[in-house]
């Protein structure tokens, strides 16, 4: 799959201004990428050795899937909406980096099917289970347009925010250098205290055993 830049602009948010920039892979599938202190690399020239990316910090990057009811409408069954204000705002505190925003709701089944796996959820079955019993993977996301969007704009080294061993593992495969893994905990409450247990016991992600610390956001 090939991933083009579209567009950008400018976007005040209440965290602060970021350029948002709009990319599309060949299906016209949109990707989204929120940047602060960083700026776009000519494509079409080999990188300098007086590159502006040799006189900035490390990036703060994080690599974030849509959840439309995480994200847009306040959900307390997971840990999203929490998890991208918080790294918006230590973004933009640290002055450079950026939000890949990429639109593979659902770990990648789609909204319809996650709220499927939700109604199998209600009926006690855990956030692996439920995708499985529809026949779907526990997690079918990629990667492949993480790359080019920071390409986009001369990245190759990350301060990478998150607490998925995946997201890690595909970056540093991929030839982008993950200099330092971020974790984020937030918005841990009684409705989502088990689908994180189920995502650090059954799936591998980097939480605490016990979730009693509000923040590990290095600045
Ligand atoms: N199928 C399914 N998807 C879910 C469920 N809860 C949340 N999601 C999706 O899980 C994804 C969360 O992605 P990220 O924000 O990238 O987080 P992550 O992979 O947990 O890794 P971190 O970087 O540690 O936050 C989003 O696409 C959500 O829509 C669920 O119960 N079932
Ligand atoms: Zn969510």
């Amino acid at each position: 799959m090939s991933y083009q830049f579209i567009t950008s602009a400018k976007l005040p948010t209440r965290h602060g201004e970021f350029d948002i920039h709009i990319f599309e892979n060949d299906e016209g599938q949109e990707h989204v990428m929120l940047t602060v202190g960083l700026s776009v690399v000519d494509q079409t020239t080999a990188p300098s050795s007086d590159d502006t990316s040799s006189q900035r910090p490390i990036p703060l990057v994080r690599i974030h899937s849509e959840c439309l009811t995480g994200d847009a409408f306040s959900s307390l069954k997971c840990d999203c909406g929490p998890q991208l204000n918080t790294a918006m705002q230590a973004i933009q505190e640290s002055g450079c980096g950026a939000i890949l925003y990429l639109r593979q709701e659902g770990r990648g089944i789609g909204l319809t099917n996650k709220i499927r796996a939700y109604a199998l959820q209600d009926q006690g079955h855990d956030t692996l289970d439920a995708n499985l019993m529809l026949g779907l993977p526990a997690d079918a996301r990629i990667y492949d347009m993480c790359g080019p969007m920071l390409a986009y704009i001369g990245v190759n080294a990350v301060r990478l925010i998150t607490n998925n061993p995946n997201k890690v593992a595909y970056l540093t495969e991929h030839g982008i250098d993950v200099v330092e893994r971020v974790p984020l905990l937030v918005g841990v409450n009684d409705m989502n205290a088990e689908y994180l247990a189920t995502k650090r016991d059954r799936m591998g992600h980097m939480l605490d055993k016990v979730f009693n610390t509000a923040i590990h956001l290095n600045k």
